[in-house]
């Protein structure tokens, strides 16, 4: 962990670089937390040009970090410098919801920022660069700039539903007074929304040295079918309520998570929850960004098969099934009425 690393430094571009999650993210980053203490970073941060005054602010307490892994931060509201070369691209950058709003709400509003930037990402980018989408509504604004970005492999794009995985986690944990890392294997299926489907049918939780069904621990079915899923449902809208801002905390911690497992590969026999481009699985419509349960190897992402789909657990993936094929349309029309 120190500035003699032998290693190049990759390039990484965060969007929305002067808003709430990045302050958050960039020190996690800078730290060597994500891609590793010996791993230099160059970071390319992109934001709106009337917020140049405020990410050059941000570019000086980089500096003032003095953290050995960063080679270079460079702020700047053109996307073809931000993009040019990367290795790793987070889109953090985009208007968040506020209080009785759905993220959906937001489609209009941020979906041709994806379209602008899937254009630069495919010209600049490296092809094979790692794509991360944040900003919200997130599963939809990576359908359209994956689509904008045809030349980039499908299996490089990816959405974050980390940050509502970690949430079940934690609820299962708080009811069991155990720590959260001893609950396994929950799943966040289809959409970063009100429709997702947290699904704890395969979990366990370790519990006094031994691995249990979260089923069996918990022993309360209508809490794990009623209460725990809209609690993580609504956790997002229960965060803004209570702060008057969306998470930001949370969610950069959920990001790293996954660049993490992305960049190191996950656990033997254990998954994370992705949102990536469906291959067909479960039935998903090829080419919905869908959250599935992943599993990841040697950078390469796979999503697990053959867990078994009950009536009760085929209705909740159908209806967030739904809800993104209609975000897709409205996206798509957006995005091609001018
Ligand atoms: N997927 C998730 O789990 C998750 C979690 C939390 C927040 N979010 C979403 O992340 C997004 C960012 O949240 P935040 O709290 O950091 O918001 P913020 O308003 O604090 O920051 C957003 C930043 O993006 C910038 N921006 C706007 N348009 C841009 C463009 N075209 N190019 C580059 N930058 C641009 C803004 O100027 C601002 O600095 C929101 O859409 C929010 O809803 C998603
Ligand atoms: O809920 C939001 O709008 C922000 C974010 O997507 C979250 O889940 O906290």
């Amino acid at each position: 962990m120190s500035s003699s690393s032998t290693k190049e430094p990759i390039r990484i571009v965060i969007t929305g670089a002067a808003g709430q999650i990045a302050y958050s993210l960039i020190h996690q980053i800078c730290n060597g937390d994500v891609f590793g203490k010996d791993q230099p970073v160059i970071l390319h941060l992109l934001d709106i040009t009337p917020m140049m005054g405020v990410l050059q602010g941000v570019v000086m307490e980089i500096e003032d970090t003095s953290l050995p892994l960063v080679k270079g931060a460079i702020p700047t509201d053109s996307e073809e410098t931000a993009f040019k070369d990367v290795d790793v691209a987070l889109f953090v950058g985009a208007m968040p919801r506020k209080e009785g709003m759905e993220r959906k709400d937001l489609l209009n509003a941020n979906v041709k920022i994806f379209k602008s930037q899937g254009t630069a990402l495919d010209k600049f980018a490296k092809k094979s660069v790692k794509v991360l989408v944040v900003g919200n509504p997130a599963n939809t604004n990576c359908y359209i700039l994956a689509h904008y970005a045809p030349s980039i492999p499908r299996e490089n794009f990816s959405c974050l539903t980390r940050l509502d995985h970690n949430r079940a986690k934690a609820q299962i944990a708080n009811r069991l007074k155990v720590s959260p890392e001893n609950v396994k294997n929950v799943i966040i299926w289809g959409n970063h929304s009100s429709t997702q489907f947290p699904d704890v049918r395969s979990a366990t939780v370790n519990v006094n040295g031994k691995d249990t069904p979260v089923y069996d621990a918990i022993k309360d079915d209508n809490w794990l079918k009623n209460d725990f899923i809209s609690t993580v449902q609504k956790r997002g809208a229960a965060v803004i309520a209570a702060r008057k801002l969306s998470s930001a905390m949370s969610a950069a911690k959920a990001i790293c998570d996954h660049m993490r497992d992305w960049w190191n590969g996950t656990k033997d026999n254990e998954w994370v929850s992705m949102g990536v481009i469906s291959d067909g699985s479960y039935d998903i419509e090829k080419g919905l960004v869908f959250s599935y349960p992943i599993q990841i190897k040697d950078g390469k992402i796979s999503i697990v098969q053959g867990l078994k789909i009950d009536d009760w657990s085929r209705e909740m993936i159908e209806k967030t099934q739904k809800e993104l094929v209609e975000e897709k349309n409205d996206a798509v029309k957006a995005t091609t009425s001018d």
